[in-house]
């Protein structure tokens, strides 16, 4: 799967820069056949705004954020997109940038932070800001969460309690309620994990959640609290500067029951260093839980490698940065749940169809090797998606991502995580976002639905498209082409 495809003309810079918010969607034309099922909204989160007068924004996470909304109904498709709107005097970020997923029967845009913002779906107007400090003990959750079959919302997110006494919680915020009233009301704290740290908890961005249990990455990219609290106080100082690595501490796993007893397994799972951004999937097989994630070798932080001024470089400078970075790789963790102490020195992972291993030493811990799913050189399988209604929590075979070339979007991947085969959509000057699965109504086969992506193609006609492929073949079964660019997007949905 590795790319070879170049970028010298540096289109990419195109998905870098602002772009004006529009006053009504507009049509798009389509080329190809969108089958005749799907109707329905994709709702994407990005940055729009990179600079304020002169002031240019430094970060990718930084721009202000836009929602996109490419609108599918009776073969015809329009897209619109708008700024957020925010309250004042704000010490923490609420610039919901990364994400954009329903809770009960409304939908928040949100970034990592306490304040999450309810938007209308439909003409995209921000609603309120919710702060969510004022049900939780939590100082922020992650853009991530699990949605549930009945639509119970889990989250994981970092808890600074009195005292400085730091964990992890795990919420839960409950389905739609039959009175009407707010679901997010209703919301509460079911499992705490304890820092490995004292004043140093671990950045988080996504979780692992089976039938009956959490899965939780403690990673050494760490936030240093004391500069945390005084951040929001410094004027030019942003979140960045709040993170940094452990260099010794390499990474461990917590695992926990999801039961109301919440059981966390006193087992000490250890492995080397990693970033991790996104969980695939993570299932329960024979006595052993199966994770597999995107990963990023080392402790050095894969953010500070994102910062715009370098992404928007030539493409022979961005090839030299990224190869100083942290470099991606596909990884199947296997975790064993019955674990005895006379088996020290073996490996304990008894699964016949994984590499993984896990092996207990004398001080009681448990090392973890993984299997590689993935792996190329500055080639990342990143943006990870799965048909999450039939597969969330469940032995799967196919995840589907967003393939970066050296940090630079260019490619749509689908892998086979159980024989490792991959295929491939990708197009001369175009650069595509995360793309969602849409199953299919009736699908019997995991693969059987489409695959939604916005992608730019900077010297077209109409340089913005929505892609629709078929997500079995990889083969595009139509595209709905505007005339505008779209910058870069994180994180989204499909509404149908
Ligand atoms: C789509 C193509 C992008 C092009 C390049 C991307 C390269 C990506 C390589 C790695 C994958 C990383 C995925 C990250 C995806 C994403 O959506 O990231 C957005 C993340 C943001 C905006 C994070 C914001 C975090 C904040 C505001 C954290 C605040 C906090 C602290 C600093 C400490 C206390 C806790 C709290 C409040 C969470
Ligand atoms: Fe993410």
């Amino acid at each position: 799967m590795a790319s070879r495809v170049e970028h010298p003309a540096a289109g990419y810079r195109k998905i870098f820069e602002t772009v004006e918010e529009l006053n009504e969607p507009i049509p798009a034309k389509i080329t190809g056949v969108i089958p005749s099922w799907l109707g329905g909204s994709l709702l994407r989160m990005g940055p729009g705004l990179f600079e304020v007068g002169d002031e240019p924004f430094h970060h990718l996470f930084d721009g202000q954020a836009l929602m996109h909304k490419f609108d599918l109904k009776n073969g015809q498709v329009t897209y619109y997109r708008k700024f957020f709107t925010y309250f004042r005097g704000i010490e923490v970020t609420d610039n919901c940038v990364v994400n954009v997923y329903p809770i009960g029967e409304d939908f928040y845009a949100v970034t990592e932070t306490n304040y999450i913002t309810k938007v209308d779906p439909d003409s995209l107007e921000t609603l309120k800001k919710v702060d969510l400090c004022k049900y939780l003990s939590v100082n922020g959750v992650t853009a991530h969460p699990h949605t549930d079959t009945d639509g119970t919302v889990y989250n994981i997110g970092n808890c600074f309690g009195k005292n400085m006494s730091l964990a992890y919680n795990i919420v839960k915020i409950p389905p739609a309620q039959k009175d009407k009233s707010d679901p997010i009301e209703k919301s509460e704290v079911v499992v705490q994990l304890p820092s490995s740290e004292r004043l140093k908890p671990s950045y988080m961005h996504s979780f692992g959640m089976t039938d009956n249990y959490f899965v939780f990455v403690e990673q050494p990219v760490k936030i240093n609290l004391l500069k945390f609290l005084s951040a929001w106080s410094i004027r030019g100082a942003t979140y960045m500067d709040c993170f940094e690595s452990n260099d010794s501490m390499g990474t461990w796993f917590h695992l926990t029951t999801r039961d109301p007893a919440g059981y966390l397994s006193s087992h000490k799972f250890r492995t080397s260093a990693f970033n991790l951004f996104h969980h695939i999937n993570a299932y329960e097989d024979e006595g052993f839980i199966v994770v597999d994630l995107c990963t990023w070798k080392g402790h050095d932080f894969v953010y500070n490698y994102l910062y715009l001024a370098n992404l928007k470089e030539e493409w022979e400078e961005v090839k030299k940065a990224a190869m100083r970075a942290p470099q991606p790789e596909v990884r199947r963790y296997v975790l064993p749940l019955d674990i005895h102490r006379e088996e020290q020195g073996k490996n304990l992972v008894s699964l016949p169809y994984t590499t993984a291993t896990a092996v207990l030493h004398s001080d009681g811990t448990i090392w973890l090797e993984p299997e590689v799913l993935f792996s190329g050189p500055r080639q990342a399988f990143e943006f990870p998606q799965i048909n999450y209604s039939l597969c969330r929590g469940k032995k799967y075979s196919f995840a589907y991502g967003l393939g970066l070339n050296h940090f630079i979007p260019d490619r749509i991947v689908k892998l086979n995580v159980q024989t490792k085969e991959t295929w491939v959509w990708q197009e001369e000057e175009c650069y595509p976002s995360e793309p969602l699965f849409v199953p299919t109504p009736g699908a019997t086969e995991e693969d059987d639905g489409v695959l939604l992506s916005i992608v730019v193609k900077p010297g077209a006609e109409r340089p913005g498209f929505l892609l629709v492929l078929d997500a079995m073949k990889l083969t595009e079964l139509a595209r709905a082409e505007v005339n505008t660019i779209i910058p870069v997007t994180f994180h989204g949905m499909y509404k149908p």
